[in-house]
């Protein structure tokens, strides 16, 4: 059996599948992993992504994982290392981008490296080493406020500066607009004054591929999704070969949506939906929190709907109603108790006989994905930038399941409708 000859670990589930969707895309075939498998891949792949959910815990955990991860890739005879993170970035000084990287540094015996959060596909650009999400810096977006990783500036030198002992320095625009050469000239002269890691500005795909191939030489490259629509092309596969990359077995079974995700995105698709006339189950964390069964509610409403197209099961609300409930109940207990309800609402869906589910949400999809019992995933074609469907074993599904991991803040408004028009 041939060997995977990229070996990715991604610190959520959300953006495991966001990376294998931009490989898949440049003509790789995609296994993702849930957790580090404990036993050898057993069939064929170029690349392979170990899902963690490592960017928020403490990172002496996150360090572990990953390089139990990085253990577990290695015995499957992988050529490059690619660590994906957020492409907003998403850390602290305390990690756990520095950290990680500084990791898998030493354990690869590796002295130089990039780090590269662009995805244009969905707004995130860098220039001058400072990141940009759509037309905002970093600091003046949503990413100001987020709870746990809150990002209060936009220069990536410094942010990963204050996470690293090693010297980071700036791949600019200037060397990337000269391709590739441009940048090796670049990446030498880093070296030679110490740098080790380097950000990379990059505003559009073109440049991506372009410089795809300065990235062929280096053990371990660190990076959003972006960068990897340049990398197949470094082990002879190219973008004509991802319809084939991309197919997945014939969908089959009823279709359903549940959705944890509260992010603007995800409250427009929800909208989209009901308005246009799709049967909604609405999930109350405060009737949770007072003991209500909703989950028995959820799937006895929707056992007799399933038959007549996608079903919609959300706790996804506006920022007012979220606020009201967390007051009420507190953050993370509202958190819990939406995310425990989805999953067993997932979990019971599937065994009414739902073959294709979408799911909204980083946290909510690892509570589906550990209710549904999913160790691995194929990856197959892309719905929108940065969201593909998948094919999953499951227990709760003999026959595979048709699956998609749907970021908070990624598609379009009609991405719920978009997503099973694709697998018709
Ligand atoms: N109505 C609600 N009130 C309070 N909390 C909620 C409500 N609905 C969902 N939640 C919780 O909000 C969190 C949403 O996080 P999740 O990661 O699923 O979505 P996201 O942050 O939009 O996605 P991503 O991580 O991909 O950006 C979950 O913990 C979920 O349980
Ligand atoms: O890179 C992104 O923005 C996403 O893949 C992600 O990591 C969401 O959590």
């Amino acid at each position: 059996m041939k060997k995977p000859i990229l070996g990715c670990i991604a610190d959520d589930f959300t953006g495991a599948t966001d990376l294998a969707n931009n490989l898949v895309r440049g003509g790789m075939r995609v296994v993702q992993a849930i957790g580090v498998p404990n036993a050898p891949l057993d069939e064929e792949a170029d690349a392979v992504v170990v899902a963690l959910k490592s960017r928020t815990i403490p990172a002496a955990e996150a360090v572990a994982q990953t390089l139990q991860a990085l253990r577990w890739l290695q015995a499957q005879g992988v050529q490059q290392v690619y660590f994906k993170y957020c492409s907003t970035f998403d850390s602290t000084p305390a990690g756990n981008i520095g950290p990680v990287t500084e990791a898998l540094m030493n354990a690869l015996g590796c002295d130089f490296t990039i780090a590269c959060p662009a995805f244009p596909d969905n707004g995130r650009t860098v220039f001058k080493g400072y990141l940009f999400v759509g037309d905002e810096l970093l600091h003046e977006s949503g990413m100001r406020n987020h709870p746990l990783t809150p990002m209060t500036d936009s220069n990536l030198v410094r942010v990963l500066q204050a996470q690293t002992k090693r010297k980071v320095g700036l791949i600019d625009y200037r060397s990337v607009a000269r391709g590739t050469e441009g940048v090796r000239e670049r990446i030498a002269k880093l070296r030679s004054e110490g740098v080790q890691v380097a950000i990379v500005d990059a505003t559009s795909n073109a440049e991506l591929v372009a410089v795809g191939p300065a990235w062929a030489d280096l053990k371990l490259v660190t990076a959003g999704s972006g960068i990897a629509i340049g990398l197949p092309q470094n082990f002879g596969l190219r973008e004509g070969d991802a319809a084939t990359a991309a197919r997945l077995p014939s969908a089959q079974g009823l279709r359903a949506i549940v959705s944890g995700s509260c992010s603007v995105a995800t409250n427009g698709q929800v909208l989209s939906f009901l308005s246009g006339g799709g049967a909604g189950f609405a999930i109350d964390p405060l009737q949770l929190a007072a003991g209500a069964d909703l989950v028995q509610q959820a799937l006895d409403w929707a056992k007799p709907r399933l038959a007549q197209g996608p079903v919609l099961v959300y706790a996804t609300a506006e920022p007012a109603a979220v606020k009201a409930a967390q007051q009420k109940i507190g953050v993370e207990q509202a958190g819990a108790l939406v995310e425990h309800a989805l999953a067993a609402i997932a979990r019971g869906l599937v065994e009414q006989g739902v073959g294709q589910l979408v799911v909204a949400g980083g946290e909510t999809s690892g509570a589906c994905v550990q209710a549904l019992e999913i160790s691995r995933m194929r990856i197959g074609p892309q719905i929108a930038p940065g969201v593909p469907w998948c094919h999953a074993r499951s227990p709760v599904a003999p026959g595979g399941l048709h699956l998609t991991l749907k970021s908070g803040n990624f598609g379009g408004p009609g991405f719920f409708r978009e997503a099973f028009e694709l697998l018709a």
